[in-house]
C-alpha cells in the first residue's frame, strides 16, 4: 500500500523540487533569467553544470510521469506520436514558421494564404502543434509565435535539420521492419531501410538532388547548434599540447580544423575529403590562418599519404559505416602511422556508447542511441562502445591499442595508437 514514507512518487517529485531549485540557484549566480514560453525566451545556458542538472531532471520529471500515467495511457501515446510528427512534417514543408510574424499575431486565414494549405487542415495543425507549445492561439483561430516554434523562424539551419529528417529519413524509418525482413542477416551502405525506400544509397540521393542536398548541408549546420559542438571537442583534448601537422581525416567542410587552428596557434591542420566538399571549404577566407589551414583531396579507404603529422583525427566518420568498412578504414592509416613518431595520436571523435545500461542518465543514453538507429536506417551503419572500438581496431591490425578514452557519451574521443614494439 502507497503510504507517503515509502513512495517513490514523492521520491521523484523530491527530486525533481532539488534539481530544480539547484537549477534556478545555478541560473542566479550565473546572472540567466529564468526560461518562459514566450518568444523573447533566453533559454537555459548549454554548459556543463546545466546540462547535467538537465539530464538529471528529465529522468526523474519523466519516470514520475511515466509511472503517473501507466503502460496503457503510455502506450496509447506511443501510438499516436506519428501524428504530431505528421505536424511538423507539414509545419516545415509548407514553412509556417515564416508565415506567422515574430512580434504579434496572424489569423488563420492569412497563414493559410501564405503557406497554401486550407484553413480547416492549417488550424487542426497549428492546434495540435501549440499542445506541445509550437504556436499559441492567442483568440479563436489566431495564432502567435512561442519560444519553440520561433526558433525555426530564426535559424533555417535547425529548421533544415527538422524538415529533412521529417522528410527523406522518416521515409525510410517506416521501411525498418520490412528492409529487415528482406535482408535479415545483412547490412551496410547499400543494404539498409534508406535503401529500401528510395531505392539507392544516402549519398547517390543528394547527388540526384541537387535541392535536398543543400538542405541536408543546412541541417548539418543545424545539429552542429544542437550537438557536438566544438567547445566538447576543444575541452576533451588536450590540444594545445599538440606543435605541428594535424590531419583531419574525413574533414567535411573543414569547420572544426578551423575551429581548432583559430584557438591553438600550434596546429598545422590538413583537411581530406572528397573534392566535391573541399571546394565549399576552400572558398571559405582563411587569411587570418596564414595556411594553418590546407586540404588534401583524400579517399580514406586509401593508405594515407601525410606520413609525419602528430596526430589524426576521425571525427563523426565511424558512424557512418559497417564495421567491415570502418575495419578497412582503420588499415588504411597504419602505413601512416608506421611511419609517424612512436605513439602518435589516432583520434576517433564519435559518439562512444556505454558499455551497460545504467552508467549514464536515460535520458542521456536515449539521444544517444536514437543515433545509433539513425545510422542503421539510413546507412547501415552504428553506434560503438570502447569495446565495439578496441576490437574492430584489433581486427584492423593486432598492434593498435586503445591508450585513453578522454570522454565518452555523445562526444567521446577514442585515443588509440599503434605499438610499434610488437611485431604484427
Ligand atoms: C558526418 S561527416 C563528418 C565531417 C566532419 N568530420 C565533421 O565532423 O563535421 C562525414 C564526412 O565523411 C566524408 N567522406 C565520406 N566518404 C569518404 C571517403 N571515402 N573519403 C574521405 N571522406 C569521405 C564526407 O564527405 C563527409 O564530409
Amino acid at each position: 500500500m502507497a503510504t507517503r514514507n515509502n513512495s517513490t512518487l514523492l521520491e521523484l517529485a523530491k527530486s525533481i523540487q532539488e534539481l530544480t531549485s539547484q537549477l534556478v540557484d545555478e541560473l542566479s549566480t550565473s546572472g540567466s533569467p529564468e526560461p518562459t514560453f514566450d518568444v523573447n525566451s533566453t533559454p537555459i545556458p548549454e554548459t556543463a553544470p546545466f546540462k547535467a542538472l538537465q539530464y538529471a531532471l528529465n529522468d526523474s520529471a519523466q519516470d514520475l510521469l511515466r509511472l503517473v500515467n501507466g503502460p496503457k495511457a503510455e502506450a496509447r501515446t506511443q501510438i499516436c506520436n506519428l501524428y504530431d510528427l505528421a505536424a511538423w512534417q507539414v509545419a516545415c514543408e509548407f514553412n509556417f514558421f515564416d508565415a506567422v510574424p515574430e512580434e504579434g499575431t496572424a489569423s488563420v486565414e492569412e497563414i493559410s494564404k501564405k503557406v497554401g494549405v486550407d484553413e480547416d487542415r492549417l488550424g487542426r495543425f497549428l492546434r495540435i502543434l501549440a499542445t506541445e507549445r509550437v504556436f499559441e492561439e492567442v483568440d479563436p483561430n489566431v495564432f502567435r509565435h512561442t519560444a519553440k516554434s520561433v526558433l525555426h523562424r530564426r535559424d533555417r539551419n535547425i529548421r533544415d535539420a527538422v524538415h529533412y529528417q521529417l522528410d527523406e529519413f522518416f521515409k525510410a524509418t517506416s521501411e525498418t521492419a520490412s528492409s529487415i525482413k528482406e535482408t535479415p542477416q545483412t547490412t551496410n551502405r547499400s543494404v539498409n531501410p534508406f535503401v529500401s525506400r528510395h531505392g539507392m544509397e544516402l549519398f547517390q540521393f543528394y547527388q540526384n538532388d541537387r535541392a535536398r542536398a543543400d538542405r541536408f548541408a543546412s541541417a548539418m549546420a543545424g545539429i552542429g547548434k544542437m550537438e557536438r559542438q566544438f567547445e566538447d571537442l576543444r575541452d576533451c583534448y588536450a590540444w594545445g599540447d599538440v606543435s605541428g601537422k594535424v590531419v583531419d581525416v574525413g574533414g567535411g567542410n573543414g569547420h572544426m580544423s578551423v575551429a581548432l587552428a583559430r584557438t591553438f596557434p600550434t596546429l598545422h591542420i590538413t583537411v581530406q575529403d572528397s573534392l566535391s566538399m573541399l571546394s565549399q571549404a576552400m572558398r571559405q577566407n582563411l587569411s587570418d590562418l596564414a595556411g594553418r589551414v590546407t586540404f588534401l583531396e583524400h579517399d580514406f579507404f586509401d593508405v594515407q599519404p601525410i606520413t609525419d603529422a602528430k596526430a589524426y583525427l576521425l571525427r563523426y566518420i565511424t558512424h557512418n559505416w559497417s564495421d567491415q568498412d570502418c575495419i578497412r578504414i582503420f588499415r588504411a592509416m597504419v602505413p601512416a602511422l608506421e611511419k609517424a613518431a612512436p605513439g602518435t595520436p589516432f583520434l576517433i571523435n564519435d559518439i562512444v556508447l556505454p558499455e551497460a545500461g545504467g552508467e549514464l542518465s536515460k535520458y542521456q543514453e536515449r539521444r544517444m542511441r536514437q543515433i545509433d538507429i539513425m545510422m542503421m536506417v539510413v546507412l547501415g551503419g552504428k553506434q560503438r562502445s570502447g569495446k565495439d572500438f578496441e576490437r574492430l581496431l584489433k581486427e584492423a591490425d593486432e598492434r593498435f591499442h586503445i591508450k585513453k578514452i578522454h570522454s565518452a557519451g555523445d562526444m567521446g574521443l577514442v585515443e588509440a595508437v599503434l605499438d610499434m614494439e610488437r611485431a604484427n
